[in-house]
């Protein structure tokens, strides 16, 4: 293997052997973690109800409860009256005696409904007169009961593994009693980014290039949005084999998976490629992808370092198109997807046959329907290409293009 990049892979295939290669250096140990600090987290086995939700009938409602048969006939006009039996507030268990017809048992929201009762009149509906209530209104057969296990049954798994927790599942959790669960501890990953004309916003005070560090800093921000995720920083190297080689042996060895920006390329300047090909040991290199060409898998010390390009685009495609997915297989992920709109194109986008293209769009309401402006077909190095649109559409490989006017799944960034 040389530094050119003449053994290009599909992405599919990149996705793959990431996975797969992370699968072979990797063991995230389940940890039990309280629920409320499980946020964000992924979940390492399925959480099972041992109990119903509701756990009882229980009134959805202030009201009482009652035989519905018994309202059928009820109006403003022809009051039904009902004797009342009592109280139950939503701490008292259902009593033993049954409601009998022409009976009603006043109920709290929450309330358990007693034996007997099918329906729950609501306050706003009947008037009280001693010791009896007066019903204006019929209700039927089960309305204003949430019924027992009608939320969830007991024996339902309700979170399957690797779901990655949000506050929903958060609450869900705890309606069924559970306080701990076991999610993987998280997956420690080191970014760096390599280049002599690179400087550290706020670090390096001459920056005389005027090249500040965007490419690596996109990535660290990129992956702490991910609460499963440790990132350590760890700034600009030069481009020096040897220098590069020991920041990477020492990346890996506190971390799981390390990602670098820059160096990619296939210029004697590019000194990461050649580093790795001293000190470690090439998986792949190149991808059949626009942008992110360069991108590259390699080994050190078992673990891997993934090198995306210095040209922020490209680094943010290969995070999107080859590091996400790749952890998704590799823990079988349940979360992360983008959410997908369909927009017509406004006009071609041209591909190359063999490449994977991310094409940067901006989204337009056209009044019942999205327009997708492609924007900026080339420019990895151009930045405000991603802070300006929307979402991105993929161009298979085996397209010469995408027509105008097609019909196309636009996978939203925002
Ligand atoms: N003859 C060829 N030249 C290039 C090829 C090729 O196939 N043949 N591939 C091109 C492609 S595609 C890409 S992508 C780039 C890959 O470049 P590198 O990964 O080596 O990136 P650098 O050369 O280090 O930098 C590219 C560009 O980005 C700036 N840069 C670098 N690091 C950062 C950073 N952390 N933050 C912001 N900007 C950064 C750097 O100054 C350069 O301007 O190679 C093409 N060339
Ligand atoms: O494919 Mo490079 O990644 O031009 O930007």
């Amino acid at each position: 293997m040389d530094r050119r990049l003449t053994t290009l892979i599909s992405v599919d295939d990149a996705v793959d052997l990431l996975a797969r290669t992370l699968s072979g250096a990797v063991s995230l140990e389940p940890e039990e973690v309280r629920v409320l600090e499980a946020v964000g987290r992924i979940i390492a086995e399925p959480v099972e109800t041992e109990i119903d939700i509701p756990p009882f009938n229980r009134s959805a409602v202030d009201g009482y409860a009652v035989h519905a048969d018994d309202t059928v006939n009820a109006s403003v006009y022809n009051p039904v009256e009902l004797v009342l039996k009592g109280v139950l507030t939503p701490s008292d268990k259902p009593p033993s005696e049954c409601v009998e017809p022409g009976e009603a048992v006043r109920v709290h929201t929450g309330s358990p409904i007693p034996c007997g009762a099918d329906a729950v009149v609501m306050d706003e509906d009947v008037e009280v007169k001693d010791g009896s209530i007066i019903v204006y209104k019929p209700v039927s057969p089960g309305q204003n009961i949430s019924r027992r296990g009608e939320d969830f049954a007991k024996g339902d798994v309700i979170i399957a593994r690797g779901t990655i927790l949000n506050p929903v599942h958060i609450g869900v959790i705890s309606s069924i009693g559970v306080d701990r669960v076991k999610v993987y501890r998280r997956l420690r990953i080191g970014v760096l980014t390599s280049g002599n004309e690179v400087c550290e916003p706020g670090i390096d005070r001459d920056c005389d290039t005027l090249i500040y560090n965007s490419s690596a800093r996109l990535i660290t921000a990129l992956l702490r949005q991910s609460r499963f995720i440790d990132v350590k920083y760890y700034g600009v190297f030069p481009d020096d084999p040897e220098i590069l080689s020991d920041a990477v042996v020492e990346a890996s060895m506190e971390n799981d998976l390390v990602v670098t920006t820059g160096g990619t390329g296939i210029s004697e300047g590019d000194a990461l490629i050649d580093a790795m090909l001293n000190t470690g040991k090439i998986v792949f290199r190149g991808v059949k992808m626009r942008p992110g060409r360069p991108t590259t898998l390699s080994l050190i010390n078992n673990k891997p370092v993934l090198h995306l390009s210095g040209y922020p685009v490209a680094a943010w495609t290969g995070y999107e198109a080859i590091l996400i997915p790749a952890v998704r297989k590799w823990l079988g992920l349940k979360g992360l997807e983008r959410l997908v709109v369909y927009a017509r194109l406004s006009r071609r986008i041209p591909n190359t046959v063999g490449y994977r293209s991310y094409i940067r769009v901006i989204l337009r309401d056209a009044g019942g329907e999205y327009v997708a402006e492609p924007y900026m077909l080339r420019g990895s190095g151009v930045l405000s290409s991603l802070l300006k649109s929307h979402g991105y559409i993929v161009v298979p490989e085996n397209v010469e293009g995408v027509e105008k006017d097609s019909v196309v799944p636009v996978y939203l960034l925002i």
